[in-house]
């Protein structure tokens, strides 16, 4: 085991499916895989285009088990009242990992939970966030809560009355924050009727950032290429999806820049035809929310690209779009009016300039260094695999347990590939967005009893558990071969932020399970695994909803309109920034989002 030492950049991953492989020598002791990821080929431009964004969209057809954290920073994590419910929902990461929580007066200690998991560092989890561990001294460590906005609030209210509401905003103006407070607030109106509000977003990760499932995944309809009526006849025969179809009150989909338009119709066509009621979702409560400036849905042909706005039966399910206007993420008024001329793809000289300044070096006297952003996957395993290399500490060798009853191994392997988790995860003692503080054994793993956020030895040794594609939670999924024969798990350290205050917590991080399901509930694919990655560096498609402190960005290779915003927006000051190979001809912002976006109102409050 290692020493005590800072580990490396993981990330805690809960559902993320991208995969993280990192050459490593082999040393080392686990069990092998059923199935093997395959080598990667060359690809050409376009195929290399959807690639990109298909790893990092994690997986439409994956659905995710419940992260338990999301290693990296700035998840959006689970509610509060999970916390308090089973073990295995316990082990998710509360809800403040990196993005602070909102909380109203009369929330809780125990309900701070981080939304975003991804901010990572090191590892486990679900990328951007998460973490869950307590902090380690609750009196001291313990985050400031956070308190609704006037505008915020206005919604959460809007939105408790029943209302099917769309909330937009720029990068930083709370929306993962106010809906971890929907989802608390919807969770206890509906409290008698477990699993009434579905919680899905448009990819895996922002799933994992709030708890939820991928809208797909939720709806049963695999990758959802047939008519609504087609589909709805498959969703028929798969029990679970059809049950969840039923009983769902209300359901939030998060990140909808990325909802293809037609989809979008798709899927409120199949509620109207399951339910037997005319109206779009079949009458369920609708609470979108995003920023179509960010990253738009994934399409063959860019110019091709249909938003969720644009959906037909768009204006029939929402009611009331309200945009948020008090950016909270940046502090500092020339930053944010930067940011904001780049949302909008109209950057001024000026601008431009400081932006090419940023491209200066910056050095931190803490050990801790900058995340650093790319565009492609490949140039993120490049970065992150030269750190580990330069680590000069003994390592610990993972290796996945792979499962699922696909015939086709190439298919099988593509879509592991997909799979946030490692097939082979080499940790060690290092420090980036978590902190691997030592290896030991679920008995050993000391928790502060007074602590809300810790996670117990008893929970802490549970299986792991898997949601379903179809959205289902509590099955157990098997052990990892290799789990059984390695007796330490990593601790992690991650730093939890709220507000201007930081705290400290501590997660034993055991093996998660992710899985494909075709909608009759057989399991194609599998995978259990430590949920850590390597978060030295990560993708721009999954750094989308964090927060970072200290952020290095290299636009080189920017292929996507929103991306350079979403990127640059994650940092909180231009101080911690850093960019590289700035060029203002890849700022860009999509026409039809531009003009769509004349039409938001402000809440007068
Ligand atoms: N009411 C609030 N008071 C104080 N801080 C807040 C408030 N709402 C949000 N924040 C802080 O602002 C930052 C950004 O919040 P959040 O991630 O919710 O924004 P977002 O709109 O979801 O951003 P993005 O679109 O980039 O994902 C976080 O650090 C969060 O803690």
């Amino acid at each position: 085991m290692s020493s005590t030492k800072l580990m490396s950049g993981l990330k805690t991953i809960k559902r993320d499916f991208t995969s993280n492989a990192v050459a490593a020598p082999s040393s080392s002791q686990t069990p092998s895989t059923n199935v093997n990821p395959g080598a990667k080929k060359s690809l050409n431009g376009i195929e290399q285009r959807l690639k990109d964004i298909q790893d990092a969209l994690n997986g439409q057809l994956v659905q995710g088990e419940r992260m338990t954290m999301k290693g990296a920073a700035g998840q959006k994590r689970s509610s509060p009242n999970e916390y308090e419910d089973s073990a295995a929902k316990r082990r998710q990461l509360p809800s403040s990992w990196n993005d602070a929580p909102s909380h109203t007066s009369s929330q809780t200690r125990a309900s701070q939970g981080s939304r975003n998991l991804s901010r990572p560092s090191t590892s486990v989890i679900p990328t951007s966030t998460i973490a869950v561990g307590p902090p380690t001294n609750p009196s001291r460590d313990k985050p400031a809560p956070v308190f609704l906005s006037q505008e915020q609030t206005h919604i959460l209210k809007l939105v408790e009355n029943g209302e099917s509401i769309f909330y937009t905003g720029s990068a930083g103006t709370g929306k993962s924050v106010l809906l971890r407070e929907i989802i608390k607030v919807l969770k206890k109106k509906h409290a008698r009727s477990a699993d009434s509000v579905a919680i899905t977003a448009s990819t895996g990760i922002a799933a994992c950032n709030i708890g939820g499932v991928t809208i797909h995944s939720f709806a049963g309809i695999g990758i959802g290429v047939d008519s609504a009526e087609h589909l709805a006849q498959k969703v028929r025969k798969n029990k679970k999806a059809m049950a969840r179809w039923l009983r769902t009150k209300v359901i939030i989909i998060d990140e909808v820049s990325m909802v293809d338009g037609d989809l979008y119709d798709k899927l409120a066509r199949v509620g109207s035809i399951l339910r037997k009621d005319t109206k779009p979702f079949g009458g369920i409560q609708v609470i979108v929310t995003g920023d179509f400036f960010q990253l738009p849905p994934v399409n063959r042909d860019p110019r091709a690209v249909k938003f969720a706005f644009e959906a037909e039966l768009w204006g029939q399910t929402i009611k009331k779009t309200f945009n948020l206007t008090k950016v909270f993420r940046q502090k500092d008024p020339e930053f944010v009016d930067m940011l904001n001329e780049m949302r909008f793809g109209r950057l001024t000289t000026a601008s431009i300039m400081k932006f090419k300044k940023l491209a200066r070096p910056l050095q931190y006297d803490d050990g801790v260094g900058a995340t650093e952003l790319f565009p492609r996957r490949e140039d993120v395993e490049r970065s992150n695999g030269s750190r580990m290399q330069h680590i000069k500490a003994e390592e610990q060798i993972y290796k996945a347990y792979d499962s699922g009853s696909i015939a086709d191994t190439e298919q099988g392997q593509k879509v592991l590939t997909n799979f946030m988790a490692s097939e082979r995860l080499i940790l060690k003692s290092a420090r980036s967005m978590g902190t691997i503080v030592e290896f030991t054994e679920p008995q050993n793993f000391m928790t502060n009893p007074d602590d809300p956020y810790t996670v117990s030895p008893a929970s802490a040794t549970t299986k792991p558990t898997s949601a379903s594609a179809s959205g289902s939670k509590g099955s157990t999924a098997a052990p990892a071969r290799g789990a059984s024969l390695v007796q330490k798990w990593p601790v992690v350290e991650f730093i939890v932020r709220q507000g201007q205050n930081t705290g400290k917590r501590r997660m034993l991080v055991q093996p998660e399970s992710w899985k494909v399901e075709l909608p009759n509930g057989e399991v194609q694919v599998a995978r259990t695994q430590l949920p850590l990655i390597l978060a030295w560096a990560m993708s721009i498609h999954k750094s989308q909803g964090q927060t970072l402190d200290r952020v290095k960005v290299d636009l080189a290779k920017v292929f996507e309109k929103g991306q350079a915003y979403v990127a640059l927006s994650r940092a909180t000051c231009l101080e911690g920034l850093q960019v590289l190979n700035f060029d203002a001809t890849k700022v860009n912002a999509h026409p039809k989002v531009v003009q769509w976006s004349k039409t938001l109102e402000t809440i007068p409050v």
